[in-house]
């Protein structure tokens, strides 16, 4: 079967373990003949900076799906959902002294540093009505709404693109790549990812981060499940 487009994670799927860009995934990205979409819990504008950095175009979701474009100067769409995920900090900051990051530049969701008790921040924010979740991408911690994620971002995409869901090819590493992994048409973990996305993913690379991406991506283009440019 080949696929039309590809939807692609960033932190631990295109990069090293350290957030330095894998330049193999990066070539391997830039020399595809379809459409590569960056899906990222990153803020919009770190996002659009990566799609131009690697060269390929500009469609992005980004903050977890909170915001999507098609164009690098377009006007991205924003769900409203920014509120319950302040009032839950709010709620939080009462017992936790926590750290916002990026928050000038994030519209959709809050972004916190890895140096607080997770598992009771769930207790509480469970005790609330609040439609909000704190997940853990073992880069930074979300404080995001129910209503939106990656699959949310993808649906959203696809549309614009005049494409379906299943036209995609997702690869990820994380909890919040499980939505996008599981509505695209066929879906990669790489190696480092989570267990339990290996376990829903169609295919586990042998290689892990950036390595891996290269890997699933020569994968896909030499059974003929994604078209790259002549060389
Ligand atoms: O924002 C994060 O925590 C991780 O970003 P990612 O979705 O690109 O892996
Ligand atoms: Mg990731």
């Amino acid at each position: 079967m080949q696929f039309k487009a590809i939807a692609i994670d960033i932190d631990g799927t295109i990069t090293h373990m350290d957030r330095r860009l894998s330049l193999r995934a990066a070539e391997k990205l830039r020399i595809l003949d379809v459409p590569v979409v960056l899906a990222t819990g990153n803020i919009l504008c770190y996002a659009k900076a990566t799609a131009k950095l690697i060269g390929v175009c500009c469609h992005v979701i980004a903050e977890n799906g909170g915001v999507v474009t098609d164009g690098f100067d377009k006007k991205p769409y924003v769900s409203d959902v920014i509120t319950e995920c302040e009032q839950a900090y709010d709620i939080l900051s009462e017992e936790f002294k926590m750290e916002k990051l990026d928050s000038r530049h994030r519209r959709t969701e809050i972004v916190l540093n890895r140096n607080f008790d997770i598992e009771r921040a769930r207790v509480i924010l469970s005790n609330t009505d609040l439609d909000v979740e704190i997940i853990d991408t073992h880069f930074a911690i979300h404080i995001k709404s129910k209503k939106i994620n990656k699959g949310t971002g993808l649906v959203r995409m696809a549309d614009m693109m005049g494409l379906k869901t299943s036209d995609f090819v997702a690869i990820g590493d994380s909890v919040n790549d499980k939505e996008l992994l599981e509505l695209a048409g066929y879906s990669i973990a790489v190696s480092n990812a989570d267990d339990f996305l290996k376990d829903i993913a169609d295919h586990v690379t042998g290689e892990p981060y950036g390595e891996g991406t290269a890997e699933a991506i020569e994968y896909l283009v030499s059974n003929g499940m994604l078209k790259a440019r002549d060389q």
